[in-house]
């Protein structure tokens, strides 16, 4: 398995670690625009491997496709973060051009590859790849459902007092402020549903907490998050190449799922080796229904501003 990361940055940087450290991958390529960046990070990283106990060979490159060639697996982490006041939507005018332009360069050199996109506003550049490649729908598939779960089970497990292992949520929806939707009536603890724990308002606050998750760890770091965003993808990547095929909240292009189409957004995916293998249909109450649909308006809304 050959996975190549773009973006040598924060995310970039943190997923290759992970990808690294989980031991399943033979060859990680991280590539940058910056002169040299991708080769420090490399190998600094592969200084790590006997401290680490892995085998996965990361290499650098600035900017050559040809070393990409043939990757099963390509991340694209390249662009701009957002900094403190700012919503993901404003990054738009800058990580378009370079998702497009990255995402042509990564597929003439591995035609067969399946994307994850991390940059964003990750829903309408997951859209951009899918309206701007001809790779099969299920090879493209958007980062952020899996790490707004990670959040929302740490807020839940927060709130309950309890271990995150014995906690079990989802958010589907886009990842925006607004739009996630915490799907927290399903909310289990050990396959008790979080209600007979938590008050109603107490539910309303890890639903608030989890939505602005990003934004919070922005105002207090200055850019935004990488530890749990690089778990994340290396978490989507590890059950691509294992064919595991694990349930991950994924930003999937519909065609009459839930009842949307023409647009990429969050929703449970089976991730195996041939990327989004299902796109599974779970009932909905009539106020995640809601959710969903005012969230798909919001990611369609962000969409229109793209010049396709
Ligand atoms: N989807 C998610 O859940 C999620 C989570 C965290 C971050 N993000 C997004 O990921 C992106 C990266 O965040 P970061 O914190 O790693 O930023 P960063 O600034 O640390 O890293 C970005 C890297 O991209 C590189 N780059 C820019 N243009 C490039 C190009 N054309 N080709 C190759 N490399 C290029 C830069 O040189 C830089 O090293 C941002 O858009 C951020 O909003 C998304
Ligand atoms: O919050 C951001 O801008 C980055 C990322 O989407 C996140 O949720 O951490």
């Amino acid at each position: 398995m050959k996975v190549t990361v773009v973006g040598a940055g924060a995310v970039g940087a943190s997923c290759a670690e992970y990808i690294a450290i989980k031991d399943f991958a033979a060859e990680v390529v991280l590539l940058d625009i910056k002169e040299g960046y991708a080769e420090g990070k490399a190998m600094d990283l592969m200084q790590t491997a006997s401290l680490n106990g892995f085998d996965t060979k990361i290499t650098g490159v600035t900017n050559d496709y040809s070393k990409t060639a043939g990757s099963d697996v390509c991340v694209i982490t390249s662009g701009i973060p957002r900094k403190p006041g700012m919503t993901r939507e404003e990054l738009i005018g800058i990580n378009a051009g370079i998702v497009k332009a990255v995402s042509s360069s990564l597929i003439e050199h591995s035609p067969n590859t399946i994307i994850i996109v991390v940059s964003n506003p990750m829903d309408t550049m997951t859209y951009l790849v899918h309206k701007t490649t001809d790779l099969p729908k299920n090879r493209i598939i958007g980062m952020g459902g899996a790490l707004d779960s990670a959040r929302f089970k740490y807020r839940l497990a927060e709130a309950l007092g309890a271990p995150i292992s014995d906690v079990d949520g989802m958010v589907i929806g886009g990842h925006s402020d607004k739009g996630m939707v915490p799907l927290i009536e399903k909310a289990a603890r050990n396959s008790v549903k979080v209600s007979e724990f938590l008050s109603e308002e107490r539910m309303d606050q890890v639903v608030q907490d989890t939505k602005v998750g990003g934004a919070t760890l922005t105002g207090l770091l200055g850019t935004s998050a990488w530890y749990a965003p690089g778990a994340a993808v290396s978490g989507m990547v590890q059950a691509i190449a294992c064919d595991t095929k694990k349930i991950f909240p994924c930003s999937a292009l519909l065609d009459g799922e839930y009842g949307l189409s023409d647009l990429s957004i969050g929703v449970p995916c089976v991730l195996g080796a041939n990327g989004i293998e299902q796109i599974v249909n779970i009932s909905l109450s009539d106020a995640e229904k809601t959710k969903l649909a005012e969230s798909a308006e919001g990611v369609k809304k962000t969409n229109g501003l793209l010049e396709l």
